[in-house]
C-alpha cells in the first residue's frame, strides 16, 4: 500500500530545494528592513494616551528596579575583589564575613528581581491591552475588516492582532529595558574598569606607547567588532522571521477551516485531500524553517564564539600585568568581572539580536496591517460614485410625513430619493477579479425602495443579486454610482448563510445587540412564532449552535431575529431556501402581519415566494456578460419572466 503522505519519514531534509527566501525578501521589500522610525510611530501613542500615564508610572518603577539591579552588580564586583583577596591571604574570618555579605547581596538581588519581573509583566499586559483595543477598533471601525478580506489586502489579520501585538509590546519592553540596563551598566563599570585596568605600555619601533585604561579600549573594540559581525550575519533573519510567522498563520488558518467545515469534509471523505493541503502548507513552514536554521547557525556561530572568547579575553589581556606582579589575584578577578560587565553592556546588540529580529518582524507585520487598514479606509473615503460606490445619508424616516410617494424607480432631481428610502442612483455593480481589475456585473440602474414596499429580486445564479444586497447595505465598494440610506432607519439583512454568533440562542436572537436588550418573554414568543419551541427552554444554553441547528432551523432563527428587532427595511437573501413551502409561507405571513410598514426585499429562486411581493427587480444577463436590471409591478402569484431579449 502506498502512502499519500508527501512528507517522507526519512531523516530531516537538507531544505536545499527551495530558493533562498531571505535573498528575495531582503532584496525587494519592507518586510525585512529595520524600520525604527515607523516602529516608534507605532509604539509612541500608548505613552501619550490616558492609560499611558499609569504605564509611565509603572515604567518608572520598573526602571528604578532595573537600576537597583545594576547597583547590586556593582556591589557584587566590589565584593569579588575583597572575597578573592581574603582567599589569597588565607584570611578565614574575612572569608566568613564575605560569605555573609554575599547572602545580603543575593537576598537583595532576589527580591529586586522578583518585583522587576512582576511589574514588567504587568506593564506588558497594560500596553498590549491598549494596543489590542486600539487595533481592534481600527480593524472593526468603518468595516475595514470586511474590505480587507474582500480586497485580500493583507494576510491573517487575526495573527497580527493576537500574536504580533503581543510580541511588539513584550519585546519592546524587554529590549528597551535591556538597552537601558546596558547603558547604565556601562556607565557604572567603565570607570571601575578604567581605574583598575591601569595603563599598558608597549614599544612600537622603539617608541614607547602608553594606553591609559587599556582594558576599556579592548572591551570597546571587541564589542564593536562583534556587533558589526552579528548584524552582518543576522540581518536576513528579519525577513525570514516575517515569513515564518505568515506561514505559521496560514497553516493554523487551514486547520481552523477544516474544523469549521468538519461535516462537509467528512461527507465528501476529503481527508486525503485535506491532509495533502495541510502538509503542503506545513511544507512551506519547513522550507522557511530550513533557511531560518541556516542563518541562525551562522548567527549562533558568531554570538556563541563571541561569548566564549569573552570569558578568557580579559584574563589574556590583563595577564601581562598580573605576571609582572602589578596585580593581585583579587585585582585580576575584579578586572575580569568589570571587563565582563563593560563588554556585556557593549554587546547588547549581539546578545539581543535574535529577539531584535523577531521584534522587528512582528513590528513590520503590524505596520503592514496598519497600512492595509489605512489604504482600505482611504479607498472608502475616496469613493465618489465614479471610482467606487458612494454611500450617502438621505432623508431620515421622520421626514416622511406629507412627502409624495415616488413611483417605482423614480428619483427626485439630482438623484436623491423624494421620500425616505434606500435608493440606488446610476448604480453599476462590479466584482474584483485577478490583478486589481474589476468586472462589471450590471449596466447602470436606479431604484428607490420605500417602507411598506415588497420587492422580489430574481435572476440567474451568479448574476449579482447578493452583490446588490451588499451594495444596498453600504458595504460593497466595487462599482459606480450612489446608494442613499436614511440615517435613522433600522435595516436588517438576513444573508443566505445565517450568522449565529458563539454563545446562547438568546445571544443569536438579539445579535448585534446584547442578549439582555430584549425581555425574555419577547424572545420566547418569537421562538414560538417561528416554530422553534425546542429552544425556548434552552435560551441560555451555550453551545455551538451553528453546527447543532439544521439549516432550516437556523433560517427560522433568522426570522425570529427579524420579528424581534422589527427593522424598517428587511433584506432576505434566499432566507427560506432550506424551508418547506408550508413553513416558508408561515414565515412570510408572520412578517407581513407583524411588520406591515417594513420594506421587504427578498432574493429568491422559488416561485412560491412571489405571492408575498408586489414589485420585482429582475436581472437579465446579456451577451456581453453585464446584466440589465428591470423593475416593475408584480402580478399576484407571478414570478417575473426573463425578458425575451
Ligand atoms: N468577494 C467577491 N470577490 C470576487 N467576486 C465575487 C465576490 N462576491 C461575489 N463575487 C462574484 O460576483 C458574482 C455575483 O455573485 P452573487 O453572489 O451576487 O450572485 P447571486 O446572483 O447572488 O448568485 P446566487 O443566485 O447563486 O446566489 C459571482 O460571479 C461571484 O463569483
Amino acid at each position: 500500500m502506498t502512502s499519500r503522505n508527501p512528507v517522507p519519514d526519512s531523516p530531516a531534509p537538507e531544505f536545499s530545494s527551495t530558493p533562498d527566501p531571505a535573498a528575495r525578501v531582503t532584496r525587494d521589500d519592507a518586510r525585512s528592513r529595520l524600520r525604527l522610525a515607523d516602529t516608534w510611530r507605532l509604539l509612541k501613542p500608548y505613552w501619550v494616551s490616558r492609560d499611558g500615564r499609569a504605564g509611565l508610572a509603572l515604567l518608572a518603577g520598573v526602571i528604578a528596579l532595573n537600576l537597583a539591579l545594576v547597583g547590586v552588580n556593582v556591589w557584587l564586583t566590589n565584593w569579588n575583589r575583597v572575597f578573592y583577596n581574603a582567599l589569597e591571604a588565607h584570611d578565614f574570618p574575612a572569608f566568613k564575613q564575605q560569605l555573609l555579605a554575599f547572602c545580603a547581596i543575593a537576598a537583595v538581588f532576589i527580591v529586586v528581581s522578583i518585583f522587576k519581573q512582576y511589574y514588567t509583566m504587568m506593564l506588558q499586559m497594560r500596553w498590549r491591552t491598549w494596543l489590542t483595543t486600539d487595533f481592534l477598533s481600527r480593524w472593526l471601525d468603518g468595516q475595514a475588516y470586511y474590505r480587507i478580506e474582500q480586497a485580500h489586502a493583507t494576510d491573517n489579520p487575526d495573527q497580527r492582532i493576537a500574536d504580533d501585538l503581543r510580541t511588539l509590546a513584550s519585546d519592546s519592553l524587554t529590549l528597551s529595558l535591556g538597552l537601558l540596563n546596558s547603558v547604565v551598566t556601562l556607565a557604572s563599570f567603565i570607570t571601575i574598569l578604567w581605574s583598575v585596568s591601569g595603563a599598558l605600555t608597549f614599544h612600537l619601533g622603539g617608541t614607547p606607547i602608553t594606553i591609559p585604561g587599556y582594558m576599556v579600549w579592548f572591551a570597546v573594540l571587541y564589542a564593536v567588532a562583534g556587533s558589526w559581525l552579528t548584524h552582518k550575519v543576522g540581518k536576513p533573519l528579519i525577513g525570514l522571521s516575517f515569513q515564518q510567522e505568515q506561514r505559521e498563520a496560514d497553516f493554523r488558518y487551514a486547520l481552523m477551516r477544516l474544523r469549521e467545515n468538519a461535516e462537509g469534509v467528512a461527507l465528501y471523505r476529503g481527508e486525503n485531500t485535506e491532509r495533502a493541503g495541510l502538509l503542503a502548507r506545513f511544507g512551506n513552514i519547513r522550507d522557511n524553517w530550513g533557511w531560518l536554521m541556516r542563518y541562525s547557525r551562522r548567527l549562533v556561530l558568531v554570538s556563541a564564539g563571541y561569548g566564549q572568547i569573552a570569558i578568557v579575553f580579559p584574563l589574556i589581556v590583563a595577564a601581562p600585568r598580573y605576571f609582572a606582579r602589578e596585580l593581585t589575584l583579587g585585582g585580576l578577578m575584579q578586572i575580569s568581572s568589570a571587563f565582563g560587565q563593560v563588554q556585556g553592556a557593549l554587546s547588547w546588540l549581539v546578545d539581543s539580536y535574535a529577539s531584535l529580529v523577531s521584534w522587528q518582524a512582528a513590528s513590520n507585520r503590524v505596520l503592514d496591517f496598519e497600512a492595509a487598514i489605512r489604504a482600505t479606509n482611504r479607498d472608502a473615503a475616496n469613493a465618489d460614485g465614479e471610482h467606487g460606490i458612494r454611500v450617502t445619508q438621505g432623508l431620515p424616516l421622520g421626514g416622511e410625513a406629507g412627502a409624495p410617494r415616488s413611483p417605482i424607480g423614480a428619483m427626485a432631481r439630482g438623484g436623491a430619493p423624494a421620500v425616505p428610502a434606500i435608493a440606488a442612483d446610476g448604480l453599476v455593480l462590479a466584482v474584483p477579479t485577478a490583478a486589481q481589475h474589476i468586472r462589471e456585473l450590471t449596466l447602470p440602474f436606479s431604484l428607490s425602495i420605500e417602507r411598506g414596499q415588497r420587492w422580489l429580486v430574481t435572476g440567474p445564479s451568479g448574476s449579482g443579486k447578493s452583490v446588490f444586497f451588499r451594495a444596498m447595505a453600504g458595504i460593497w465598494p466595487y462599482g459606480r454610482g450612489t446608494v442613499d440610506r436614511p440615517g435613522d432607519a433600522r435595516v436588517l439583512f438576513l444573508p443566505q448563510k445565517s450568522y449565529l454568533p458563539a454563545g446562547t440562542p438568546a445571544d443569536a436572537l438579539c445579535y448585534p445587540s446584547r442578549s439582555d436588550a430584549y425581555e425574555a418573554t419577547a424572545l420566547r414568543e418569537v421562538l414560538r412564532a417561528c416554530r422553534l419551541d425546542g429552544l425556548i427552554e434552552r435560551l441560555d444554553e451555550v453551545a455551538n449552535w451553528s453546527t447543532t441547528l439544521s439549516p432550516g432551523e437556523q433560517q427560522r432563527m433568522a426570522f425570529a431575529r427579524a420579528l424581534l428587532q422589527a427593522p424598517d427595511f428587511l433584506f432576505l437573501d434566499e432566507a427560506t431556501s432550506a424551508l418547506d413551502e408550508e413553513t416558508e409561507a408561515a414565515m412570510y405571513s408572520l412578517i407581513r402581519e407583524r411588520l406591515p410598514d417594513a420594506a421587504l426585499i427578498s432574493i429568491a429562486h422559488r416561485s412560491t415566494v412571489a405571492r408575498w411581493h408586489d414589485r420585482y427587480l429582475r436581472y437579465d444577463t446579456r451577451r456581453g456578460g453585464e446584466a440589465s436590471v428591470r423593475t416593475g409591478r408584480l402580478e399576484a402569484d407571478a414570478m417575473p419572466a426573463p425578458s425575451p431579449g
